[in-house]
């Protein structure tokens, strides 16, 4: 069966639904209803952290998903899917992305990234990869192993890409990344802006990833409350 999703969000909004259990929104039936509204404003996909919240929203839309299973591992700073585990319980939802993090970094139980993908094929043949990356280095060894799209997810928040911003001078680092990889990129963190989005569908990105500008009230009020501090 073709994998519906590259087609499905071409040049569109995929809107991430996420609230860890710290968070306030935390709740399946909440993200479902988040994603509800996504949907209502024209997104054509949801990305979603966890078994449940991915089926609430699977239920609540049929939009087409990227899946990921967020967990910590005392051994390792590797936290977007880390583990061949968490790959597993995510496909198992049928949903049509699996993305884990990529940035060189050590994983649990010493795994290794190469070995994953090889054993994700092996296992899910019809689940697409997406590899959440941080910098050049490290997109380019996911386009090399494979990964069927290339996230810049974590630049920023690891200490190879720490203070660094997607958006930095006209989003200098996407064009380059665009020029060198060979599979689709979705621009994903920080695009806080319609403009932003605008602008990396524009350069060349096939999708792009928006959370917290949407879906993440108290990272919205926080920004208000800023303004006027
Ligand atoms: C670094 C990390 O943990 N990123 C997570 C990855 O799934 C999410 O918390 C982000 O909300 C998502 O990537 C979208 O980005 P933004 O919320 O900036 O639009």
């Amino acid at each position: 069966m073709k994998n519906r999703f590259l087609d499905a969000v071409k040049g569109q909004l995929i809107v991430s639904c996420q609230a860890l259990p710290d968070e306030p929104l935390h709740s399946s039936f909440i993200m479902a209803r988040m994603a509800r509204a996504a949907k209502m404003a024209g997104a054509a996909g949801i990305r979603a952290n966890s078994v449940v919240d991915i089926q609430a929203i699977q239920d609540e839309t049929g939009l087409p998903m990227i899946g990921i299973a967020k967990t910590d591992y005392p051994d390792s700073p590797v936290f977007i899917t880390p583990t061949m585990k968490e790959m597993r319980a995510v496909a198992a939802t049928g949903v049509e992305v699996v993305a884990c993090q990529v940035t060189g970094q050590p994983r649990p139980h010493d795994e290794k990234i190469a070995d994953i993908v090889k054993q994700f094929r092996a296992e899910f043949p019809n689940t697409l990869l997406m590899a959440d990356t941080d910098i050049m280095e490290n997109a380019l060894m996911a386009d090399e192993l494979g990964f069927d799209i290339i996230g810049t997810t974590m630049r920023g928040y690891t200490p190879a890409s720490k203070g660094l911003n997607i958006a930095d001078d006209d989003f200098a680092y996407l064009k380059e990344l665009l020029q060198k990889v060979h599979h689709p990129v979705v621009a994903e963190g920080k695009i806080d802006t319609p403009a932003k989005l605008k602008r990396c569908i524009e350069l060349g990105c096939h999708s792009v990833v928006v959370g917290g500008a949407i879906t993440r009230p108290l990272e919205i009020a926080s920004r208000f409350i800023d303004a006027i501090k």
